[in-house]
């Protein structure tokens, strides 16, 4: 999926101060590609990343995701945009603690699929991130590296042609990011494009583009300043 940005604004209102977060940001992200951003704490990127998803909406510019207009785009079709083509991976993985791992990650799909069906794809994605094991466990019950693990799975259970990412290795040991990264790589070369966000030097070196967001302005940066 191509993603082509122009000037794209977006300023939040707090009480009676204006806060603008992302300023004048032009970027394209060819289809299959993967562009890794880092930066300083509160420049930008997660705001960046719910723009690109039609969480949130820019409050200018032009924002293509695909064929969706993601400034013109209405509610529903940028819900349908969501379901059928967004996976999103949060910062704090964000799973249901009430339900276990599987239930997990059928939920974006229970209420479109039957659920047999939607059992067995999410047995198959859990295999994909080495995790069928935990299929019954509880949230509470798996270490950072297994949430963050059921919360990828959960993000590709839609086959989704773009991937968001919002710091997938925080917080993890070096054997659970070795880990991720590689699920990572296996997913854009399979076709997906990724769009991630990080502050861990080892997955920044990752990508086909590498941005550099500081104070809401997003540039273009070459690897060997990493
Ligand atoms: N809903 C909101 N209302 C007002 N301000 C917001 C809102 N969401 C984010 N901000 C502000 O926007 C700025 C950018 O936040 P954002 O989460 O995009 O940064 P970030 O680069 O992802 O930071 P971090 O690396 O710490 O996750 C921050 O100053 C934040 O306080």
């Amino acid at each position: 999926m191509r993603i082509e940005v122009k000037q794209m604004s977006k300023t939040y209102q707090s009480g009676i101060e204006s806060v603008n977060v992302l300023k004048d940001i032009t970027f394209t992200i060819e289809s299959g590609s993967w562009m890794t951003i880092t930066g300083p704490s509160g420049s930008g990127k997660t705001t960046f990343l719910r723009c690109l998803s039609t969480i949130e909406k820019a409050d200018k510019g032009i924002v293509k995701i695909g064929d969706l207009n993601g400034m013109n785009a209405t509610e529903e079709e940028r819900s349908h945009f969501r379901r059928t083509s967004l996976g999103y991976i949060f910062q704090d993985f964000q799973l249901f603690e009430q339900f276990d791992v599987l239930t997990n990650v059928m939920i974006p799909l229970l209420p479109y699929m039957p659920k047999q069906e939607i059992a067995e794809k999410a047995k198959q994605m859990l295999e994909s991130v080495g995790l069928l094991e935990r299929k019954n466990f509880m949230p509470n019950q798996l270490s950072g590296g297994e949430k963050q693990r059921t919360a990828i799975a959960r993000a590709l259970m839609n086959d989704p042609e773009l991937l968001l990412c919002d710091e997938p290795t925080g917080n993890l040991d070096l054997e659970n990011r070795d880990k991720m990264i590689a699920i990572l790589q296996q997913i854009n070369r399979s076709g997906v494009t990724v769009v991630l966000v990080t502050h861990d030097p080892e997955l920044a070196g990752n990508g086909d583009i590498h941005g550099l967001m500081r104070d809401g302005e997003l540039t273009e940066k070459s690897l060997e300043v990493l």
